[in-house]
């Protein structure tokens, strides 16, 4: 916990209480259904936590923006996104029940009211977002042909609308199509190791009427 307030110094008491609850609520359910593998679960800030909070680190979210997180697992990066953008709007999907069950008991845990949840494959959801956020869960051009249609018109953010995406190492081939997308280095923003490779990628996509 320290270590989020390390690097979000202007947390309010709610967000404080709501990031401490995660371990326990984590720990509990983990035993329950495994969604986070038990050395995770013992970095959970570092690892889970931290990691999520990259994206607020390369793009705020404004209040009543649209957020989707891709294949949410446990919920990350979604959750901790909630907690730090009470005032957006985040819809978590995953296509595994017990990741979305883990979830709803998480969201409703910390009290949070910003957040709804599918099980669902995420080609089957409508409507339309500023950002999609994910992490761990396809390749790009599978992801991008996912998501395309699902992003909002208006651009209100400094970021254009589209994704932004959690990944680590050589990403040169992976990205080679996409002249658009810009990687941020989390090494440029956190001092742990854990980071030395990891990255967000944000790549604008166009809306679709
Ligand atoms: C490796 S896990 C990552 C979970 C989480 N994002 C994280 O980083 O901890 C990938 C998740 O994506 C989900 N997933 C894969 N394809 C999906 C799809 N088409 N729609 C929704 N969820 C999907 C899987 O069920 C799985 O929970």
């Amino acid at each position: 916990m320290e270590l989020i307030q390390r690097y979000f110094p202007e947390l309010t008491e709610t967000q404080i209480a709501q990031f401490s609850k995660l371990e326990t609520l984590y720990q509990d359910w983990n035993l329950k259904i495994n969604v986070v593998s038990r050395k995770d679960i013992d970095e959970l800030y570092l690892r889970h936590v931290l990691h999520s909070l990259g994206i607020a680190k390369v793009q705020s979210f404004l209040p009543d923006s649209k957020l989707l997180d891709v294949g949410t697992g446990g919920g990350f990066p979604g959750i901790p996104l909630a907690i730090m953008f009470p005032d957006s709007q985040f819809h978590l999907v995953d296509s595994i029940a017990k990741k979305i069950k883990v979830v709803d008991e998480v969201v409703t845990g910390l009290g949070l009211t910003n957040v709804k949840t599918s099980h669902s494959r995420v080609e089957d959801i409508n409507g339309q977002f500023d950002f999609i956020v994910s992490r761990a869960v396809a390749v790009m051009p599978t992801f991008v042909h996912w998501v395309k249609g699902k992003i909002a018109k208006t651009q209100r953010h400094e970021l254009k609308n589209g994704i932004l995406y959690l990944k680590g190492g050589d990403l040169t081939e992976e990205l080679q199509t996409y002249q658009t997308a810009t990687i941020y280095n989390l090494s440029d923003i956190y001092k742990e190791d854990f980071f030395e490779t990891k990255k967000v990628v944000h790549l604008p996509l166009k809306y679709r009427g």
